[in-house]
């Protein structure tokens, strides 16, 4: 392999990719796939592995009465298939003489800033010591509003965490294809330019049989890390050498073109969706001026409607259009409390300044 094109990246391996028609975990697949990591660990090139598979791996482990309700029934079947698949993964890592460890996390984890770096100093310590984080969902505690959308979201976050040079989804398909047209004629898209292009042209809405996110829940990842400069690769798993041809520059699967980096809060802070602790909603004008392309602004309150909820400085916050519509979050400066005092007032401080806000495009 020639100098590889990065130096550290996220990979995450759907239950599709890594599981037989049966559902069985399929040894010839993760071989293929540990041996292609512990070559670009050869390399010098730094990787965080995210890997579905324990509900999967769960399923060829017990088999559960179809009365048992559907979140009792998944943490039944990730906690006994996370330790099928862990050992596996230890095993075949073994053997090329590498050591990984298990981290399981639930979207809670990421809550707030001191638990966010908790979690990003436990993964740099690992790699720093030349460990393979192999990280999953803790499927077994996180029930449904406390759940990521699927691992394709958690890796996101963690990408995005670690400044990773590149964030590589590895599917049951060969990327995203244009679904606009006839089906025997879909064509692949090799690569999208979030400034000029949107994939949501190319979708097609639905989820396979055992995932839990789909393809739009890809691109719609795919294209918030572009925006923060991060490339993402969606690339067939189960074909031979993917990784190292991603590594090698060579044109497989899609590729979302990577925009100028955003670092620092600003990440956290897109990722908060769902972990905010209250909303404001925002007049048309506020809302201008947040999305003026000119010039960053921040939020004042005289552009604020009303606010949801109860939250204190340095909470995260959702903002909401005039319509209620969530167009992003931010980094409350004081409380709920106050911002209904000041609402709709002139010459106030503002309520979230522009290092901490996110906005959704
Ligand atoms: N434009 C598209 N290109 C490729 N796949 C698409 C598209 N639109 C929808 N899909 C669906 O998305 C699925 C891939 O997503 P997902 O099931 O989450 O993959 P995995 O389980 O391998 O992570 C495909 O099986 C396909 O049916
Ligand atoms: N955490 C779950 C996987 C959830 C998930 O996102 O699955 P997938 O869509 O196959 O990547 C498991 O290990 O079974």
């Amino acid at each position: 392999m020639s100098e590889p094109l990065y130096r550290k990246v996220v990979v995450k391996v759907g239950t599709n990719v890594i599981t037989n028609n049966k559902g069985e975990l399929d040894l010839q697949i993760l071989d293929q796939l540990v041996s292609q990591i512990a070559a670009l660990r050869k390399q010098g090139v730094e990787v965080l592995l995210v890997s579905s598979g324990a509900v999967g791996a769960g399923r060829s482990v017990v088999k559960l009465p179809s009365s048992l309700s559907p979140v009792a029934s998944r943490q039944v079947l990730s906690s006994t298939g996370q330790i099928r698949l862990i050992n596996t993964y230890a095993e075949l890592f073994e053997q090329r003489g590498l050591n990984i460890a298990q981290i399981l996390v639930t979207k809670s984890d990421f809550r707030d800033r001191l638990h966010y770096l908790n979690i990003r100093t436990c993964l740099a310590s690992l790699l720093e010591h030349e460990i393979i984080p192999i990280i999953n969902e803790n499927d077994a505690v996180s029930v449904t509003e406390l759940m990521f959308t699927d691992n394709d979201e958690l890796s996101g976050m963690i990408a995005s965490m670690m400044q990773v040079d590149a964030y590589i989804i590895l599917s049951h398909v060969d990327g995203l294809f244009d679904m606009s047209r006839k089906e025997n004629t879909a064509n692949l898209i090799h690569t999208i330019d979030i400034a000029t292009e949107h994939f949501h042209q190319y979708i097609k809405p639905g989820k396979s049989e055992f995932g839990r996110g789909g393809m739009l829940t890809k691109c719609h990842i795919a294209h918030k890390l572009a925006r923060f400069g991060i490339t993402v690769h969606i690339a067939n798993g189960r074909t031979a050498d993917i990784l190292i041809d991603i590594l090698n520059s060579e044109e497989v699967g899609t590729r979302f073109i990577a925009q100028k980096p955003v670092y620092g809060r600003k990440r956290w802070i897109a990722h908060s969706e769902g972990l905010e602790k209250g909303a404001v909603t925002i007049n048309a004008g506020a809302e201008t001026a947040l999305r003026s392309p000119k010039r960053a602004n921040s939020l004042l309150p005289v552009g604020i409607e009303s606010v949801i909820g109860t939250f204190f400085k340095g909470d995260i916050i959702k903002i909401c259009s005039e319509n209620g519509e969530a167009i992003g979050y931010g980094m409350a400066q004081y409380s709920s409390e106050k911002t209904k005092e000041i609402l709709g007032k002139k010459g106030e401080k503002p309520l979230i300044h522009y290092d901490y806000l996110y906005l959704m495009s």
